[in-house]
């Protein structure tokens, strides 16, 4: 009896692919490949990635995951900055599972540039990220893309606690507070080093990111919200009274825009919610507010 073989890749596929390309993974790009499909299959499961959804992955380096993700997709957009596996890519998916390449598109550029995709709009997102840009990949593409509903996430596990940590916690800080800008966010699982090649000094995490039924209810902009996010952190350890001073202008005027908010000046940045931080955002003084317009592009 003869047995299909598995078109996903396994480490001789990985090793065979990048000898032939020529690629020589760096760390500058966080390129760690994955080399196990059971692996890829199951963060494709995490994802909860249905046949109509059209998803989204940034990185997908040699095509691991991509190939997983088309096996259950009707459409997967990818997005790719190396020229090298961005060249190669579409010809590895008709060799691999040539009745869905007419599935799969390329998009060759660094995802922080992307505005727009090809084709219908995104429903999820999908993406094993390269680890030094993780943070404002993610929040770049769920605030490029208001119709992605579900992202999952496979990044540093360090960075995963952080993006799913509650206020209070130790590690509640900037990407926790704006990730919950976006969507209800938890950890969905580890990932250990050796199923990458090759193999990262890290452990890795997943993180699913569900976007919130309702937005933060605030008059607040996105980015006057997060002024406020990250003027509190970048002083941490300090009362939110002076933390927020050169925000408000003074820390009295700090003290009056937290009180406004309902928020104790004495309070620290960490045991905030993104309700309490559009609040405040709300009773910046007016004075201060143009001054927003020079984090644009920030997150
Ligand atoms: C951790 S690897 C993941 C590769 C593949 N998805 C896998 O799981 O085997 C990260 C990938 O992201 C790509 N990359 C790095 N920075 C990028 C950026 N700014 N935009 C798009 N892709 C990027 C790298 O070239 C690499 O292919």
């Amino acid at each position: 009896m003869s047995s299909t073989p598995d078109p996903l890749l396994g480490p001789a596929d990985i090793r065979e692919l990048a000898a032939a390309l020529g690629v020589r993974p760096t760390k500058q790009r966080g390129q760690n490949f994955v080399i196990d499909a059971n692996t890829v299959r199951r963060i494709v499961r995490t994802a909860d990635v249905r046949q109509d959804d059209v998803v989204v992955e940034v990185g997908p380096g040699l095509g691991s995951l991509t190939l997983a993700l088309l096996e259950v997709a009707d459409r997967v957009v990818a997005v790719e900055i190396d020229d090298v596996l961005a060249g190669a890519l579409p010809a590895t998916i008709t060799a691999r599972m040539p009745e869905r390449a007419d599935r799969f598109a390329l998009v060759h550029s660094d995802a922080m540039q992307v505005t727009e995709l090809p084709g219908p709009p995104p429903t999820a997102l999908v993406a094993n990220l390269p680890y030094n840009v993780a943070v404002p990949v993610l929040l770049h593409m769920l605030e490029t893309f208001p119709t992605i509903e579900r992202t999952l996430v496979m990044v540093q596990a360090e960075v995963a606690d952080r993006l799913a940590a509650a206020p209070g916690s130790k590690v509640y800080g900037v990407p926790s507070v704006k990730a919950n800008w976006y969507a209800d966010v938890r950890r969905a699982g580890a990932i250990g080093r050796k199923v990458f090649w090759p193999a990262p000094n890290v452990d890795s995490g997943l993180v699913s990111l569900v976007r919130r039924a309702e937005p933060v209810k605030t008059t607040a902009s996105r980015r006057e919200v997060f002024a406020v996010v990250d003027a509190a952190f970048a002083q941490r350890r300090k009362t939110l009274r002076a933390a927020l001073s050169g925000w408000a202008g003074s820390a009295p005027a700090a003290e009056s825009a937290l009180v406004a908010a309902g928020v104790s000046p004495q309070a620290r940045g960490e045991a905030l919610t993104v309700e309490e931080f559009a609040r405040i955002a709300e009773n910046r003084p007016t004075d201060k507010k143009p001054a927003d317009n020079k984090e644009h592009g920030q997150h």
